[in-house]
């Protein structure tokens, strides 16, 4: 449809031509009394389920006046004008564009050659209605200066470009062949009402043209009524830059279509559009910028032609194909310190719960040692609470004097007061919808408490959060006991359309909101490949040809919303490797310090839907995930959540996390002097600034320690890794059993 780059001067010959058209004809385009009666007229049946009324930013455009299904006709529409290429006047009818059977009538016409005006063209017609109907044409035609124009230019502005359907093997090979080797369209024409639909690189419905150039207006997904019905204008297997070159050029606007959409969908790569629909087209539209090098051309090929996709739901996906590197697994000193430091931060924060929950708001040291398991601590969890008297105040136990117990310093109880009401007042409802999110990815909707019980710090839940979210949000949550082993249910009571967006999806749509100066410096980088998972390479890592080029290729396999159902696709493929990539990333994303420990993502592993030994891409992927072996546990990083020995976007509850940090410390440097008994005032705690050092410190550390470097040569395979010949590392033995049982309820 519309040439792109249509030059000024035939501008001004088309307008011309245009007003030597109307006056000289009664066939020259009117304006449409009642478009749907044009478009109910073409098709013979009633009026079309559309409507034309005015966009918000791409003037008027079509609408969907009910509910329109996946594949659905919605209209049929017949040229205003049409007209055949040049190279095709003798092989398709010079009125409807049907290609010819042999027995074709001749007759002549007065079209001039377009550098000698005294040649004349024969050209053909597929029946005598259209020599008839034609007619109106030809004696305007006849009568015109076209000097001034080239071949059909007089159709050059605003019109589509016609490709026929093909039917037969054959043909669908002549057309690839004329694809490849020169043009496959068999000629231009010019609609009324489809030339309202506007663009989109990812449409929901699109145009065909079967036998001839009556148009043929289909849905390729589901539409809801409302919704605004666009066409793709130009071919969507193009690079996002070319796209947006060509459609500012030749048509004077830029797409936002990598923006989201009115219904909420996302740009092309959420391939689940695709599912139920097997036109070839809605494939090359969805995989626009995965045409990786090697399928490319077929992709472009099967978009063309509109042909059917016999190989699956998921297409070409359904492979594997990239060139994986095995790479060395590093330590990182660094991420090592947080995942330390965190630890006791971690152990200090579920001991206060704890005690805090006490009616008496005392612990004996016995019950609090239980803890210890789950704390992760590598010290006696006595000796933790008396390291640190800033938090914790041992006391007699009041009925048995001999046994120590527990209780909260004031440092402690304003810190957890402070929590409490931050909570009230700004978090309920973002770890509610944290706790939506996991379970929207989570295949039934549902999980059992216990499996959701030791996410629960790493998540910002409240200790009782089964009550104060669950039972608090009925919109949201439902309680419940599963019938087999009356275990504690907690599922989704409705589907928040909203949350239904990855964390990914979400930065990439704020990134090309507000590109920064970075992507406008790199523009192919930031927005040629979106959706790509950002990856913080080591030292070294970037001059690894092998390992770029394998990125490159999975960056250009499509995303799949880890909210979406993804049960169709092969689990031997890569675009299943890329999914659990991004289920991991998106729940890595939705926890407060971006990590978690191993475990217990494995305990979730059925109900996200994810493959046995998924735990490898940990491994397979080390530019997204870090595996850290502190605290005689596997805990999961997302590197990107860390810059500088700090939360790239710190949470509001790990500010108040790292105040618990600077209470503890300051409770060990004062215990070294004998102060056990230090009270830390309000100013102290929340004045600015006071874990400066800390920071200071961990930033020395970053500074001072790059990852290690990936070896390609003495790789390691998947998550079994064995002792590293670098000095760096320690001896990481990662198996698939080393963590203990996970069943950390705080
Ligand atoms: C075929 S017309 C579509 C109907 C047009 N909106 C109207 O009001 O007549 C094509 C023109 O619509 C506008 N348009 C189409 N798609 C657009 C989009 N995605 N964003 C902005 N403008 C768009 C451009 O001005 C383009 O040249």
């Amino acid at each position: 449809m519309f040439p792109a780059g249509a030059a000024l001067s035939r501008r001004r010959a088309s307008s011309e031509l245009l007003r030597q058209l109307c006056r000289t004809t009664s066939v020259a385009p009117p304006l449409p009394p009642s478009l749907s009666t044009v478009a109910a007229a073409a098709e013979g049946i009633g009026p079309p389920p559309i409507r034309v009324s005015f966009t918000e930013s791409a003037g008027r455009g079509v609408f969907a006046a009910r509910g329109i299904a996946a594949g659905e006709l919605i209209h049929s529409a017949q040229p205003l004008v049409a007209h055949p290429s040049p190279s095709l006047l003798d092989k398709v009818c010079y009125y409807c564009l049907r290609r010819l059977q042999k027995e074709a009538s001749p007759i002549s016409t007065s079209i001039l050659g377009e550098n000698d005006s005294s040649k004349t063209t024969a050209c053909y017609f597929c029946s005598e209605s259209c020599r008839e109907q034609s007619k109106g044409f030809y004696e305007v035609e006849k009568g015109l200066d076209w000097t001034l124009f080239d071949d059909h230019c007089r159709i050059r502005i605003n019109a589509f470009r016609i490709e026929l359907v093909a039917k037969t093997y054959e043909e669908m090979l002549a057309s690839a062949a004329a694809f490849i080797a020169a043009d496959a369209a068999v000629g231009n024409a010019i609609y009324m009402l489809p030339s309202f639909y506007n663009h989109d690189c990812d449409p929901n419905a699109h145009i065909i043209w079967l036998e001839n150039a009556n148009a043929k207006l289909k849905a390729l997904r589901n539409i809801e009524a409302g919704e605004e019905l666009r066409i793709c204008y130009i071919d969507a297997s193009m690079e996002f830059e070319a796209r947006q070159k060509i459609l500012a050029e030749g048509f004077g606007f830029q797409c936002g279509c990598f923006k989201v959409h009115a219904t909420g969908q996302f740009s092309s790569f959420t391939v689940m559009k695709m599912k139920g629909n097997l036109y070839s087209l809605v494939l090359a539209e969805n995989f626009h910028v995965c045409t990786g090098r090697r399928a490319s051309k077929t992709l472009v090929l099967l978009h063309r032609h509109h042909l059917q996709l016999q190989c699956g739901q998921w297409g070409w996906w359904s492979r594997r194909w990239l060139v994986k590197v095995r790479l060395k697994w590093v330590k990182n000193r660094g991420l090592d310190h947080i995942i330390d430091r965190d630890t006791d931060i971690k152990a200090a924060c579920l001991l206060k719960d704890a005690i805090a929950a006490a009616p008496s708001g005392l612990l004996p040291a016995r019950s609090l040692a239980q803890f210890q398991k789950n704390l992760g601590l590598t010290v006696p969890v006595l000796r933790f609470l008396r390291r640190y008297p800033t938090l914790f105040r041992e006391l007699p136990h009041p009925r048995f004097p001999s046994l120590p117990a527990f209780s909260l310093a004031p440092g402690a109880l304003l810190l957890h007061r402070r929590e409490s009401e931050a909570f009230q007042a700004t978090l309920r409802d973002d770890a509610a919808h944290r706790l939506a999110r996991l379970l929207m990815m989570a295949r039934s909707r549902s999980l059992p408490l216990s499996a959701i019980f030791p996410l629960r710090y790493d998540l910002g839940l409240p200790p009782d959060f089964p009550s104060a979210l669950a039972t608090a949000r009925p919109d949201l949550f439902r309680l419940s006991r599963r019938p087999t082993d009356g275990a504690s249910i907690l599922s989704l009571s409705s589907w928040p359309d909203h949350l239904a967006v990855s964390v990914l999806q979400l930065r990439h749509r704020d990134a090309l909101a507000q590109p920064s100066y970075r992507d406008f410096k790199k523009p192919s980088a930031s927005s040629a490949a979106p959706l790509a998972f950002p990856m913080r390479f080591p030292r070294g890592y970037g001059s690894m040809k092998k390992v770029k080029a394998w990125m490159e290729d999975f960056h250009h396999l499509p995303y799949v919303s880890p909210y979406e159902d993804a049960s169709g696709i092969d689990p031997d493929s890569d675009l299943m490797e890329k999914h659990v990539v991004g289920v991991l990333h998106e729940l890595l994303s939705l926890t407060i310090h971006k990590k978690t420990k191993r475990n217990y993502m494995r305990s979730l592993r059925e109900e996200l839907g994810l493959p046995h030994r998924f735990t490898r891409v940990f491994t397979r992927y080390p530019g997204i995930f870090y595996l850290s072996l502190k605290c005689k546990t596997t805990t999961v990083v997302l590197r990107e959540g860390y810059q500088m020995g700090k939360l790239v976007d710190p949470h509001l509850l790990s500010l108040v996390r790292d105040k618990f940090f600077y209470v503890m410390r300051t409770g060990l440097l004062y215990r070294g002097k004998g102060m056990t008994k230090l009270v830390l005032e309000e100013d102290d705690l929340f004045s600015q600034g006071n874990c400066r050092e800390e920071q200071k410190e961990q930033i020395a550390i970053d500074n001072e320690e790059q990852d290690g470097v990936y070896d390609d040569d003495v790789g390691v395979d998947d998550e079994d890794l064995g002792a590293s010949d670098n000095d760096d590392d320690e001896c990481y033995e990662l198996d698939d059993s080393d963590d203990e049982d996970g069943s950390d309820n705080g």
